[in-house]
């Protein structure tokens, strides 16, 4: 066991590591950024943080580490409000904004000197850059490190008091797709030995492919919550195309059995309302030829779109509001 002297007596078998929010709410002058969200982080898994630009991921997350305060509702980590816990940095760490580095000094002193004040021993600091990848680099400043390199000595950070409970705010945000790879599989790495892993992104390709949980949120709100497939499942309908000589004989007699279709070139039938089979006994019933039957899965994009669509804040498409001037000639 490691010998922390403020981390010494982690409850870790009496408590179960987890992010609690209830009711949370956080209102910025009139602007609501969380909106009465509640839910659990659970142990021993990658649970994804996901929704647009301005949905209330880092509002959320600085709620959860106590740099903001709710303006209703609570939120707990391992059963305490974060300025309660006794040694923060050994039972939660996070990795916010990985641009508040201080340049001059060396990666290994920025460790140390985190460790020093958290009462950490400091060869725990060679243990995280040996993790993080970093010792080859651990006397360089940080300010010459490149994004990628902020982001692993913002993990090594959060791994110093080596904590139950991880918090990433949008880590692989501007990496290369090595420095992806290492984010995705070092959150693996500590959901599998129980921590819990809570970890933001406005990707959803990139949620299915580190997360086993998700939480969607959009303008304030939680959208949908449950295991990665359940999630995308639930926001995409399977797509069936059928190609037939006699495509209006079919519309007919697949509306007749209750199914609505849609005709998106001459020739071609979509559904959304029965699975291929049975279009296809339907057709075969009618006797009608069919030169093409098949499923089309709902890209993850569309499952996105579909979860957060009208609940976008930003959208690449929106008009800019005016400027002040302007506004005031209108
Ligand atoms: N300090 C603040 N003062 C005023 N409004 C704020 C403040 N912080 C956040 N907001 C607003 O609250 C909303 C949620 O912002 P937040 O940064 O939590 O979203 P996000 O999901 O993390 O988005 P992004 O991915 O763009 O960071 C946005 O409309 C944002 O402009």
């Amino acid at each position: 066991m490691r010998e922390h002297a403020n981390c010494a007596t982690p409850p870790r078998k009496e408590l179960i590591p987890l992010i609690e929010a209830v009711d949370l709410t956080k209102r910025y002058g009139s602007k609501t950024a969380v909106d009465h969200i509640s839910f659990t982080i659970e142990p021993g898994t990658v649970t994804g943080f996901l929704g647009p630009n301005g949905a209330g991921k880092s509002t959320t997350m600085r709620l959860i580490m106590g740099l903001d305060k709710p303006t209703e509702g609570t939120v707990k980590v391992n059963g305490h409000f974060y300025q309660d816990l006794r040694a923060p940095l050994c039972q939660v760490g996070a990795l916010l904004d990985a641009k508040g580095l201080h340049g001059s000094r060396s990666a290994r002193a920025h460790l140390t000197q985190l460790a020093v004040s958290n009462g950490i021993p400091t060869r725990r600091v060679d243990e995280v850059l040996d993790l993080t990848g970093l010792t080859p680099v651990a006397k360089k400043r940080v300010k010459g490190f490149s994004l990628g390199m902020g982001q692993r000595l913002g993990i090594a950070a959060a791994l110093l008091g080596d904590p139950q409970v991880l918090i990433f705010d949008e880590p692989v945000n501007g990496l290369d797709p090595e420095g992806v790879k290492w984010v995705r599989e070092t959150c693996r790495h500590l959901a599998d030995q129980g921590r819990t892993v809570f970890i933001s992104s406005h990707l959803m390709s990139e949620m299915a492919q580190t997360a086993d949980h998700l939480l969607v949120i959009g303008r304030g709100r939680i959208l949908t919550s449950g295991p990665v497939d359940e999630v995308i499942a639930s926001a995409t309908n399977d797509v069936v195309r059928v190609a037939s000589p006699q495509a209006a004989d079919l519309a007919a007699a697949l509306n007749t059995a209750g199914i609505d279709t849609k005709a998106p070139e001459p020739g071609v039938l979509t559904t959304t309302m029965a699975p291929a089979a049975r279009v296809g006994e339907i057709a075969a019933a009618h006797g009608i030829v069919l030169h093409e039957l098949a499923t089309q899965h709902a890209s993850l994009e569309e499952a996105y779109l579909e979860l957060t669509g009208n609940d976008v804040e930003y959208t690449a498409g929106s008009a800019p509001a005016p400027l002040p001037a302007a506004a005031a000639r209108a």
